[in-house]
């Protein structure tokens, strides 16, 4: 026992001596230096993370703000998106206002300028054209014919014919100008409305150069069916924001001797057979029809309806259109936001020439041509003017042109004619014979459009 505790007490000492060696070593001045250095950091890590936890509150504090700020700036588009489509549904009810006050069939007079060997020897237009009186501006609305007669006691005088229109265009006016006047009619069939352009003339007055635009078409001399199909995709893109997505379908006829082609069907002349009644209306709309996403569609398509267009020679006019053509476009609307769905139609229909028999001294085949084309512009006459009598009967089933047309002159239709005229002194009979259809047109009051809207 006696041992043990000796040995035990040996072992207090040496620890003893080991805890002061260490106690020595830890007062020693390097290990102090390290202790200081920690307790400095110690106190520096304090400090960031006090500055830190004060700017996480900031930050939490700005988060709140920004929120709140969002959730205002998201009523407020809700609020301007609504102003927007209320804005756009006053915008197509005073538009509409517009064009009924403009009236519903309007005509606008169209005199093609002199082509190059109509202007020989150095001669000026004004020294051609002595036998009309035009306006100087695009803004003119008259147009006077002068024709030298002899009276009865042999003297020299002069006849005038006076003539008033919506717009009468000189032939220094440019496409883009001509379409300006018309693009207000073009944004009412992506409204909701079925419109109807045509164009009536002789042969070589126009027509087609003002529908379609010249063989070597480019941006600037295009007519008005490709402006009108490059409108609607730009606008119907702007009414994206306003809720509204549309579906575009096209067909392109042909009214050729009383029957209707498919412009863009596979085969050239497909007949179709002539049906009485209801039954010739779906005849029509069961022609090929395009869908149109894209405006290369619709350039392809006119393409090839240009490509299958009927062109024959006539004395008038070497590649004289001797057919009626009428592109169809349909624009279904839907506003995904509001849910209303509207159903527009445009037409847009190139006339066959219009000429008397005896100036186009056509024979044969083409006189067989001329007689159809002149039963259904004749018809179209008939048609207007039981419209301009208020007849209870109007003969649109006398020719498949005004049966076509139907819908677009019966007054649920906005319709606008563009008459083409020569601008040549030789054409004189014609222009008269053509300014005073078009007289009857603009006489001619169908009544209020109607819009189709669900
Ligand atoms: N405003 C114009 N500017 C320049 N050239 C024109 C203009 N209008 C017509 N032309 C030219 O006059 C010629 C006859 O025009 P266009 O073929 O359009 O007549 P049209 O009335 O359609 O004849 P058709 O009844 O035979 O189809 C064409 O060469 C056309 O390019």
């Amino acid at each position: 026992m006696e041992e043990m505790t000796a040995r035990l007490k040996e072992q207090i000492k040496t620890s003893t001596g080991a805890v002061e060696s260490m106690t020595e070593k830890l007062q020693s001045s390097e290990a102090k230096t390290a202790f200081l250095a920690l307790e400095s950091d110690h106190g520096a890590l304090k400090d960031k993370l006090k500055s830190t936890e004060g700017t996480l509150s900031e930050r939490d504090a700005l988060i709140v703000q920004l929120k709140a700020k969002l959730e205002e700036n998201a009523a407020l588009i809700a609020e301007l998106e609504s102003k927007i489509r209320e804005e756009e549904m006053v915008r197509r009810k005073l538009h509409n206002t517009i064009q009924e006050l403009k009236g519903n069939i309007r005509v606008f007079c169209r005199v093609r300028p002199l082509l190059g060997n109509e202007l020989q020897d150095g001669k000026k237009t004004e020294d051609v054209i002595t036998h009309m009186k035009l306006p100087d501006s695009n803004s003119g609305k008259e147009i006077e014919l002068m024709q030298v007669q002899e009276s009865a006691n042999g003297k020299s005088v002069t006849k005038t014919y006076p003539f008033n229109f919506d717009m009468v265009f000189p032939g220094s006016t440019t496409q883009s100008v001509i379409f300006e006047e018309i693009s207000q009619l073009v944004q009412s069939a992506l409204d909701g409305y079925p419109v109807c352009i045509f164009a009536y003339g002789q042969t070589g007055s126009g027509k087609t150069y003002t529908m379609e635009g010249p063989d070597n078409l480019d941006e600037s001399n295009m007519g008005m069916i490709p402006r009108a199909v490059h409108q609607i995709f730009a606008t119907a893109a702007q009414l994206k924001e306003k809720g509204w997505e549309y579906e575009m379908e096209g067909q392109f006829v042909e009214i050729y001797n009383e029957s209707v082609h498919d412009l863009l069907g596979n085969a050239r002349w497909r007949d179709t057979v002539m049906h009485s009644g209801a039954d010739m209306r779906i005849l029509f709309w069961r022609h090929t029809t395009v869908i149109l996403d894209t405006p290369g569609k619709v350039t392809a398509l006119l393409k090839k309806a240009s490509q299958n267009r009927a062109v024959a020679a006539t004395m008038c006019n070497e590649r004289s259109s001797r057919s009626h053509s009428v592109f169809t476009l349909r624009l279904k609307g839907r506003n995904r936001i509001t849910l209303e769905t509207s159903e527009g139609l445009l037409n847009l229909i190139d006339l066959a020439g219009s000429e008397r028999l005896s100036a186009s001294g056509a024979t044969g085949e083409r006189l067989k041509e001329t007689q159809a084309i002149n039963k259904s512009l004749s018809s179209l006459g008939d048609v207007i003017a039981a419209l301009a009598n208020k007849d209870a009967h109007i003969p649109y089933r006398n020719s498949k042109l005004t049966y076509l047309l139907q819908n677009s002159l019966g007054g649920n239709s906005k319709t606008l004619m563009f008459v083409n005229i020569s601008p040549l002194p030789e054409s004189f009979q014609e222009t008269l014979c053509s300014l005073r259809f078009a007289t009857k047109v603009n006489s001619c009051h169908i009544g209020t459009a109607r819009r189709v809207v669900k």
